[in-house]
């Protein structure tokens, strides 16, 4: 396996970009998830990967090895990259081994190497009892799981997996999502996971890669995002919670800091000398008869074990969860703890510094 660097990527289609001045390294043996809403370039990035695009600008290299930029490009074939469709493109008159088989064929590997090898991939994703069965006979997982197994066969130098369980229900894609950890920590391959779906990124993943707008927003650990969002977007985007924009501020002291929002004082927990908004998760709401913060129940929904309080303030919406059932209209009282306060880079400072801080 091998790292996979991108420096100053840039890709246009009819003069639009659809990716600008990517810089990422996924360091070898990395679980990486490209995160992001429709078109903002996650599969283009993985194309690029593959080499079945041309970046206009900028180099990808692969364990060292330039796969494009500078007037050099690998052909896809030679990559040797494995590459995992939603679709799974699985051959339907072969059976699970043939299917499996089939990259080392091409190759020409001989007779026993080869069974070895598949007998192997098909350990390792849990299909050897399905060694003689055809995709026809297969479950949705159980299909995805031989994509799987007839990429890891070739033993590739990194994997691309491109919305691999978006074709799967609910209940199945849990378990297939589990099915990638143990494969990933099995096989320490270097891998590229594209989604739309954030609880699959931020479950599976190493970091993220949040994308918008043909740009990485955020690349960062699934906590670091969670819990340090360092923008609008990323905090609106992943995770419940609200984004408040802050009225004015005080001096951040060892990572905390005063701010005026709500109509409150409120510490924060911070990194930025001027942070302009606020992130609120819901944990860090607590419902509190004492709180300063007046709200109503605005929605509450069941979501297992606890209930999901949408909270309505004067000016702004906040989220809650609550161990018991909440009455829509209901009056209730909140205090705030611990939220997260940042500099949105599109937003201008703050001016107004606050009095007694
Ligand atoms: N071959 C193409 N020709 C023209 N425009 C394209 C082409 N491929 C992608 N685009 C555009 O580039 C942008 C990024 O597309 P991309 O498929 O990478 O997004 P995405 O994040 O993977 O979206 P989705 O989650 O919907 O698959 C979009 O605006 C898309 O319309």
């Amino acid at each position: 396996m091998a790292g996979l660097s991108f420096s100053n990527i840039s890709k246009l289609f009819a003069g639009t970009p659809a990716l600008n001045r990517i810089n990422a390294e996924v360091a070898e043996g990395e679980f990486v998830a490209l995160l992001g809403p429709s078109g903002c370039g996650k599969t283009t990035l993985l194309r690029l990967t593959a080499g079945f695009e041309v970046p206009d600008s900028g180099t990808i290299t692969l364990g060292g090895q330039v796969l494009a930029g500078g007037g050099a490009f690998v052909a896809p074939e030679d990559r040797n990259i494995g590459i995992v469709f939603q679709s799974y493109a699985l051959w339907p008159h072969k059976s699970v081994a043939g299917n499996v088989s089939y990259p080392l064929e091409v190759r020409r590997i001989p007779g026993p190497e080869r069974k070895r090898r598949v007998a192997e991939a098909l350990e390792i994703t849990g299909l050897s009892a399905f060694a003689d069965r055809a995709p026809a006979q297969l479950s949705g997982g159980q299909r995805q799981r031989v994509a799987l197994a007839r990429c890891l066969v070739a033993d590739p130098r990194a994997v691309l997996l491109d919305e691999p369980l978006a074709n799967l229900d609910l209940a199945l894609r849990a378990a297939m999502q589990e099915a990638f950890a143990a494969f990933h920590r099995r096989t320490g391959a270097t891998m590229l996971y594209v989604t739309h779906d954030q609880t699959e990124a931020l479950a599976l993943a190493d970091r993220v890669a949040v994308m918008e707008g043909g740009r990485i927003r955020q690349f960062a650990s699934p906590e670091a995002l969670y819990d340090c969002p360092q923008d609008c977007f990323v905090a609106g985007f992943v995770g419940d919670g609200a984004v408040i924009a802050l009225t004015a501020t005080g001096t951040p002291v060892g990572g905390h800091i005063l701010v005026q929002a709500l109509g409150q004082q409120i510490e924060a927990r911070c990194d930025s000398s001027v942070p302009t908004h606020i992130c609120i998760r819901p944990e860090q709401v607590r419902i509190d008869p004492q709180g300063p913060i007046r709200a109503r129940v605005s929605a509450c929904t069941y979501q297992g074990g606890r209930f999901r309080l949408v909270l309505e303030t004067d000016a702004e919406t906040l989220v809650a969860h609550a161990p018991a059932r909440a009455r829509i209209g209901e009056e209730i009282r909140l205090s705030l703890h611990s939220p997260w306060a940042f500099h949105d880079p599109a937003t201008p400072e703050i001016l107004r510094v606050m009095q007694d801080a």
